[in-house]
């Protein structure tokens, strides 16, 4: 379980999180949801211990994510907005690089690696290097370093963002496999389609706090609404930063 607890962090004037509360339960997909600047990102790197809150805290099955960010990552797989590969390492070279960071030794992590890129599809292109991989190739190189070390919770910053039909589609296909087999997977979205397509749970957020937090059907009954993007609409009181 991911809990994130009254968390407030500030930049400046610029109150990103203000006093943000809300959990990610095992087996759930949960989006995050809410127009550009609400805080999304912020919260994710909060959670993965690379930003430190001014207060409250981010546990991830109970261990501080502040005060043991090593112990905290351990039980993550984060799957980043921008897939930072190294050109001139192999697909395997990468993954297997990612195991090792995770503390596997090498016969392990070697068999991890596999593991993974026989699940992902991978195994043709797995001993060529990034350079020339289409999009496509490189997301699941970026899902493969994610979920080589079997990790609990799944963290995705805007995951389809960029990302063509097919990858897109391996990419759903994936998080409800991982989601059955008790992951907690945590997301954020701009975007209404991924969200009603995937989520079990859904926190709208602006201006770094809860605005409505609920199933999609919930929030469209809160809102009085029969269409998800027009309950969104209504509770963050504008469709600006929302994409269809
Ligand atoms: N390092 C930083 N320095 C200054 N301000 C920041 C920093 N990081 C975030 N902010 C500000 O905090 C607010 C929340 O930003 P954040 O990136 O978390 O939003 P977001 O919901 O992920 O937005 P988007 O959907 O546009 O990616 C914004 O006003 C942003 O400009």
């Amino acid at each position: 379980m991911i809990e994130v607890k009254e968390l407030r962090k500030s930049f400046g004037d610029v109150h990103a999180l203000d006093g943000l509360t809300f959990s990610c339960p095992a087996g759930q997909i949960t989006g995050l949801l809410g127009p550009n600047g609400a805080g999304k990102t912020t919260c994710l790197r909060t959670i993965y211990g690379l930003l430190q809150a001014d207060t409250g805290a981010a546990l991830i099955d109970g261990i501080d994510a502040q005060q043991d960010p090593l112990a905290a990552r351990k039980k993550i797989g984060i799957f980043p907005d921008k897939f930072g590969l190294y050109e001139r390492l192999t697909a395997r070279e990468q993954v297997m690089y990612f195991a090792r960071l995770h503390g596997m030794d090498s016969t392990r992590a070697a068999a991890a690696t596999q593991q993974v890129l026989e699940r992902l599809d991978m195994v043709a292109i797995a001993d060529r290097r990034a350079t020339g991989f289409s999009q496509g190739q490189r997301m699941k190189v970026a899902l493969a370093q994610a979920i080589v070390h079997q990790p609990k919770h799944l963290i995705l910053d805007e995951p389809s963002r960029g990302l063509d039909v097919m990858s897109t589609r391996i990419l759903r296909d994936l998080l409800r496999e991982l989601r059955s087999q008790g992951t907690s997977i945590l997301f954020s979205s701009h975007v209404m389609q991924e969200v009603a397509a995937l989520c079990d749970q859904v926190v709208v957020i602006a201006k770094g706090k809860v605005a409505a937090q609920g199933t999609p059907q919930e929030l469209c009954e809160l809102t009085g609404e029969s269409a998800l993007e027009e309950a969104f609409v209504k509770i963050i009181g504008t469709d600006e930063g929302i994409a269809a």
